[in-house]
């Protein structure tokens, strides 16, 4: 049966987009797109690229070739800061939460990226630095409530669980209220119940008008909430489409099973996703 046609409107576009170390090039020539109110899954074997491929978007690496449009607007030379200005946000790899602050303090931290005062300001407490830290802290706390951890804000990050330092994490990011919220392996180090809740989490702010785009190496994840899913390999872009299409597409199954015959957490696509047909034989 053909699969329905995702029809949203791309929030974000990358065309031609590259980036090489060296003579490794860890992003070649990636064209894809990130439709507005969805959920977007970079998959791919590891080394593949989709960090980089984030740290591009995000304006941690300036690509070697290619064009990245945000909303219509280019944005392929912006700095960090000003890509969080413009409405994208990040989680990271590795949880960078500050474990001895608060909740309410990590969220502050995420907002204050966006606000305008310099160190300066802040050394010398100007009015302008005192209205930033008003702004930070309402703004943190609207990111708190989304995540579900207003109640939580004055207690110390590192006495939540995994998952609640997961979702400080994700508030830390939601604080400069962005548009499109990347998640680095937002799944990782996390047991099937956290990723579960963890899951609603990311819908719920789907729902809210917020668009996602993930890394993620958990199948049972990328299958169960991706609306459309984009494989890399050796950074180059071998399929996108729904995650149907992509469980069945051939040089995906050639790539996982390439280099990954005998398990580990990527396994099969199409196997994660609960398929039965014997598309994989
Ligand atoms: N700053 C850098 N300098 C040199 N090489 C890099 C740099 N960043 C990434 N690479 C290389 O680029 C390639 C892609 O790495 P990347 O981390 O993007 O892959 P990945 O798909 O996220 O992998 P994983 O699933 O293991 O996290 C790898 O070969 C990596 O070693």
């Amino acid at each position: 049966m053909p699969e329905a046609p995702i029809l949203a409107l791309p929030l974000l576009e990358v065309e031609g987009l590259g980036i090489h170390f060296g003579g490794l090039h860890a992003v070649r020539d990636v064209t894809a797109s990130v439709p507005a109110g969805q959920i977007t899954a970079i998959i791919g074997p590891n080394g593949a690229g989709k960090s980089t491929f984030f740290n591009l978007i995000s304006g941690f690496y300036q690509p070697t070739s290619g064009r990245i449009r945000f909303q219509g607007e280019d944005i392929t030379r912006l700095r960090t800061h000003q890509v969080v200005a413009r409405g994208i946000a990040r989680t990271f790899q590795t949880t960078t939460i500050y474990k001895e602050l608060s909740v309410l303090d990590n969220a502050m931290i995420g907002h204050r990226v966006r606000t305008r005062a310099g160190l300066l300001d802040a050394l010398l407490r100007t009015g302008r630095e005192r209205r930033d830290e008003e702004e930070s802290r309402v703004g943190a706390m609207r990111a708190l409530d989304r995540v579900g951890l207003a109640a939580q804000a004055g207690r110390p990050a590192g006495a939540l669980t995994q998952e609640g330092q997961k979702r400080v994490g994700i508030a830390m990011a939601l604080s400069s209220d962005p548009k499109l919220l990347l998640l680095d392996e937002p799944a990782a180090g996390m047991n099937p119940e956290e990723t579960v809740s963890l899951m609603g989490l990311i819908r719920e702010l789907v729902s809210g008008g917020l668009t996602v785009a993930l890394v993620e190496h958990k199948m049972s994840l990328v299958m169960g909430l991706a609306d459309g899913i984009v494989v890399l390999h050796h950074g180059q872009k071998i399929a996108q489409g729904t995650p149907g299409a992509v469980s069945r597409d051939p040089a995906v199954i050639e790539a996982y099973l390439g280099g990954h015959a005998h398990g580990g957490q990527m396994g099969q696509p199409g196997r994660a996703a609960g398929e039965t047909g014997g598309a994989h034989a």
